[in-house]
């Protein structure tokens, strides 16, 4: 039989329906700052769907766009100032920076209370014990998802392929948190197919189209593609070989309409609780 679809755009509406009467119910409105440098047209793409998804759910924002060539001094200076403004709960800068930029040191420069990308190595750590304020939006979006299909980690062999930052090690945590065994696995796993072959969950986050195939899948297996990859026709796909795999998992999700309009509605949530613990 094949896999039912996990809609991961269904339930950004439901999600975003409830953060918008939580917002409603504050006695200020939350304020999110996004911060985008140069002119990376996905990038680009993004901080405007952000700018929407807070209009629609009555978060303030405000967006700071600086030129390729602007300074790190520069922003810097921005980010400090946002730190101390009352009427900002959140500031988020969009990644990838140009490449004169030390991205460690900006997004150390974020006051831990107002990441709500949660990439700050304060908020990581605290991810890593277990104390977390924020989550990290993909990741946190992907876990929603199986909350929502009534997928319990507990106790299954979740497989995540991919070791970056942003996704394959929170996502690693946040699964190991709700009692999963869980591999992390990577490029230079040796035979890749070996291990997620083993997956009862498996999650791809590696950015490289048709990575995972039919023959690298159990049968039944829950098959999460977190990846956004572009096709020669400028059309969008995962690391997951879609078509096949959809008939051995038990459940999948799309690219698009699976995790990235959960990451969207994740930003939201965190804007959503760090004005909350501002007093809002
Ligand atoms: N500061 C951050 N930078 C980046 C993040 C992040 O979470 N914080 N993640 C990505 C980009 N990203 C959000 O910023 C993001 C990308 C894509 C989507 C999304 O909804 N994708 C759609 C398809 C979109 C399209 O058609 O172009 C989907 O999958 O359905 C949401 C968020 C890197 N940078």
């Amino acid at each position: 039989m094949p896999a039912t679809i996990i809609d991961g755009k269904a339930l950004a509406a439901k999600c975003k329906a409830r953060i918008k009467g939580e917002v409603e119910a504050l006695s200020k409105r939350p304020g999110l700052a996004v911060i985008i440098v140069g002119d990376n047209p996905a990038s680009r793409i993004y901080v405007n769907h952000k700018k929407k998804d807070c209009e629609e759910c009555g978060i303030y924002s405000e967006e700071y766009a600086l030129p390729e060539q602007a300074a790190q001094k520069e922003l810097l200076e921005l980010i400090d100032v946002l730190n101390g403004r009352e009427d900002i709960d959140g500031i988020l800068c969009q990644l990838p920076l140009p490449e004169q930029f030390d991205e460690k040191a900006v997004l150390e420069a974020i006051d831990p209370g107002k990441d709500v990308d949660c990439f700050h190595p304060y908020n990581v750590g605290k991810l890593m014990i277990g104390e977390p304020v924020f989550l990290p939006c993909t990741p946190a979006g992907v876990m929603e998802m199986l909350d929502e299909y009534g997928i319990d980690p507990k106790g299954k062999h979740c497989v995540v392929v991919g070791r970056s930052n942003i996704v394959g090690k929170p996502q690693a945590m946040l699964l190991l948190h709700r009692h999963a065994t869980v591999t992390i696995c990577h490029s230079r796993t040796p035979d890749l197919g070996a291990v997620t072959r083993q997956a009862d969950i498996l999650v791809a986050a590696v950015g490289k189209r048709d990575l995972i195939t039919a023959d690298m899948v159990k049968e039944g297996a829950v098959v999460i593609d977190v990846a956004m990859n572009k096709k020669e026709d400028g059309k969008l796909c995962g690391d997951v070989a879609y078509a096949e795999v959809a008939e051995k998992a038990s459940y999948i999700t799309p690219v698009p309409g699976g995790c990235g309009p959960m990451t969207r509605v994740m930003l939201l949530q965190n804007t959503l609780t760090a004005a909350r613990t501002h007093g809002k």
